[in-house]
C-alpha cells in the first residue's frame, strides 16, 4: 500500500532534484502530482509504477518511477531510499530500478504481453523473453536508467517522458525488421496508453540485445590519441612532419569501418522511412535558421564571436546552392559515444536525437551528411580531450600537442569519410558546401551545450573551430 498522497508527493519532491536524470535542477519544483499509479506487484516487497507530473516555471514535465515498497529495507537498497525512515510507522519507499527482486516483474510482463492498468508490456513477434535473469543498473552518468539483465538484455527505462513513440524504439524496431545488423536487436518494450483517443502511446522502456563484448568508440578513440601523444618523436624538431599513422594505436582502420557501417545504416533508414527532396527555397530557410542559432549562441558565449564571420559565410554558401536537397531519417546526435565496436563490427546506439531539441525536430528528415559532420566533430573532440584534461599528458604541451591533435583528427576524419563513401554514402569530399555548413552548425550546438552543461569542455569546440575556420 502506498503512503498518503501528501507524504508521498512531499518525499518525491525532496528526492527528485538529487537524481542525475532529473532535468529540472536549475529551478525549484513548484508542484508535483501523481499522474498515474499502477500496482505491478503486491505483497512485500511491492512494486508500483508512477508517472509524476512535475511543474516548474509554468511547464509540466512527466517522469516515470518504479517505486519499491518494503516493510524493512535491506542495506543494499538504503542508497536509493525515498523519504525518511519513520521508525516503523509506515513502509519504506525506494527507487525499485535498483532492486532485482522487483525488476524481474518487467521481464515477466513483457514475456506475457501483459496489460496492467494503463501500462502495456509488449515483445516483438516470435520473441521468447527470458525471465530467469537478475538485473543490474548501469551506473554511468545517464539521462535515462538502463538495467542489464545478465549478459542477454539491456532495458532502457526513459526517465523524462516524451509524447508518443520513443524515437529509439521506432528506429530500432524498423531497422531490426529490415534486417540491419548495425543496431542492437529489439526484443520488447513497455508503453503507456495515450490519455486521449487517437494519440500515440508513450514509450516507457525498451528491451534490446545487450552487446556485452562491445567497447564504445569514444574509449577506443581516446586510447588511440593517448598512444599517439606518447609516441616519441625521433627526429628532433621535425615533429610537425609526422602523421598519426606512426603510432601503434592507430584508429584509422576502425574509423574507416565505422564510416562504412554509418553508410549502411543510412541506407537502411532510407529503405525503412523513405527519402524526400527539400526544395531550394527551404534549404535557404534552413541556412537562415543556422545563422539565427549562431547569433543567439554568440550572445550567450562571446568566445564564439571571432568565428562568426566564417560560419555565416558557410551558411550563405549553403543558401546560394539553389538545389533541392535529399533528406531522410538520420541518427541526429551522432558521436563516438553512440557507437559500440563488437567482434562483429560497429553498432549504432541511441537514435533519440539531440536532447535540447523538440520531439518533432528530432524526428524531422535531414541530409545524411549531417550525421557524418557530427562524427567528424567527435574526432575533433577526441583529439583534444586529453589536452583540456590538463596533467594527463606528461610529454609535451601547448602548440606541439595541438599539432598532434590536429594530425590525429585529420587522419581519422579522412578515413571515416573514405569508408562512408566507399560503402555507398554521399561522398563528403564532393559535398564541401553541405559539410562545412553542417559541421559548423553542430559546433555551434556544442558550444551552447558545453557552456550550459560542461563549461570546462568549452575550449574543445572553440579550439577546433579556430582550426576549421583558419
Ligand atoms: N545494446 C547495448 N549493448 C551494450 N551497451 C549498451 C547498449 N545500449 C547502450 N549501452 C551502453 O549504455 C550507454 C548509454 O546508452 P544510451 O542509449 O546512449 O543511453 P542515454 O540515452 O541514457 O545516454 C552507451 O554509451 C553504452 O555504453
Ligand atoms: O549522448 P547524448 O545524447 O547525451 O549527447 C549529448 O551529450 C554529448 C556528450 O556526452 C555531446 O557530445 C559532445 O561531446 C562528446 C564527448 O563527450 C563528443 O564526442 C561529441 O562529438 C560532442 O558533440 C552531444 O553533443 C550532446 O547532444
Amino acid at each position: 500500500m502506498l503512503p498518503p498522497g501528501s507524504d508521498l508527493t512531499r518525499d518525491l519532491a525532496e528526492w527528485l532534484p538529487s537524481q542525475r536524470w532529473f532535468g529540472g535542477k536549475d529551478g525549484p519544483i513548484d508542484e508535483l502530482s501523481i499522474g498515474t499509479a499502477t500496482e505491478l506487484r503486491s505483497g512485500d516487497p511491492a512494486l508500483h509504477h508512477l508517472v509524476l507530473d512535475v511543474r516548474q516555471n509554468g511547464l509540466t514535465d512527466r517522469y516515470q518511477l518504479l517505486l519499491g515498497v518494503r516493510r524493512y529495507l535491506p542495506d543494499r537498497l538504503r542508497h536509493v531510499e525515498i523519504g525518511r525512515d519513520s521508525g516503523g510507522a509506515r513502509p519504506r519507499l525506494y527507487d525499485a530500478a535498483h532492486d532485482p527482486d522487483l525488476t524481474r516483474t518487467l521481464l515477466d510482463a513483457m514475456a506475457d504481453e501483459a496489460s496492467i492498468g494503463p501500462l502495456r508490456f509488449r515483445h516483438v513477434a516470435g520473441a521468447r523473453i527470458r525471465t530467469d535473469l537478475a538485473s543490474l543498473p548501469i551506473t554511468a552518468e545517464q539521462s535515462n536508467t538502463s538495467l542489464l539483465f545478465g549478459d542477454a538484455y539491456i532495458c532502457k527505462l526513459f526517465r523524462r517522458l516524451s509524447d508518443g513513440v520513443n524515437l529509439d524504439l521506432e528506429v530500432n524496431l524498423a531497422l531490426t525488421h529490415g534486417g540491419c545488423t548495425h543496431v542492437p536487436a529489439v526484443h520488447g518494450w513497455i508503453e503507456l496508453e495515450p490519455g486521449e483517443p487517437g494519440a500515440e502511446p508513450v514509450t516507457l522502456g525498451l528491451l534490446s540485445d545487450y552487446l556485452h563484448t562491445g567497447a564504445d568508440g569514444w574509449s577506443l578513440a581516446i586510447a588511440s590519441v593517448r598512444d599517439w601523444f606518447a609516441y616519441p618523436l625521433p627526429y628532433g624538431d621535425e615533429w610537425a612532419e609526422l602523421d598519426a599513422s606512426a603510432a601503434g594505436g592507430d584508429f584509422a582502420a576502425e574509423a574507416e569501418r565505422l564510416g562504412a557501417a554509418t553508410a549502411q545504416v543510412h541506407r537502411a533508414l532510407a529503405d525503412a522511412f523513405g527519402v524526400t527532396l527539400v526544395p531550394a527555397a527551404e534549404v535557404r530557410a534552413i541556412a537562415a535558421r543556422m545563422n539565427t542559432e549562431l547569433t543567439a549562441t554568440c550572445r550567450a558565449v562571446p568566445g564564439l564571436a571571432p568565428h562568426a564571420k566564417a560560419l555565416t559565410a558557410a551558411y550563405l554558401d549553403l543558401a546560394a546552392r539553389a538545389e533541392p536537397m535529399p533528406v531522410q531519417r538520420v541518427h541526429g546526435d551522432y558521436h563516438l559515444g553512440q557507437v559500440l565496436r563488437t567482434e562483429y563490427g560497429w553498432t549504432l546506439l541511441d537514435f533519440e536525437g539531440e536532447p535540447a531539441r523538440t520531439q518533432s525536430e528530432r524526428r524531422a528528415f535531414a541530409h545524411p551528411l549531417r550525421d557524418v559532420a557530427g562524427m567528424l566533430r567527435s574526432f575533433e573532440y577526441a583529439a583534444r580531450f586529453l589536452i583540456t584534461k590538463a596533467g594527463t599528458v606528461p610529454t609535451e604541451s601547448g602548440p606541439r600537442l595541438e599539432t598532434r591533435a590536429h594530425s590525429w583528427a585529420a587522419r581519422n576524419r579522412a578515413a571515416f569519410c573514405r569508408g562512408y563513401a566507399a560503402a555507398g554514402g554521399a561522398d563528403p569530399a564532393a559535398h564541401s558546401v553541405l559539410m562545412h555548413a553542417f559541421e559548423f552548425e553542430k559546433a555551434v550546438y556544442e558550444v551552447r551545450y558545453e557552456a550550459r552543461n560542461r563549461p570546462a569542455w568549452l575550449p574543445v569546440p572553440l579550439t577546433s573551430l579556430a582550426h576549421l575556420t583558419a
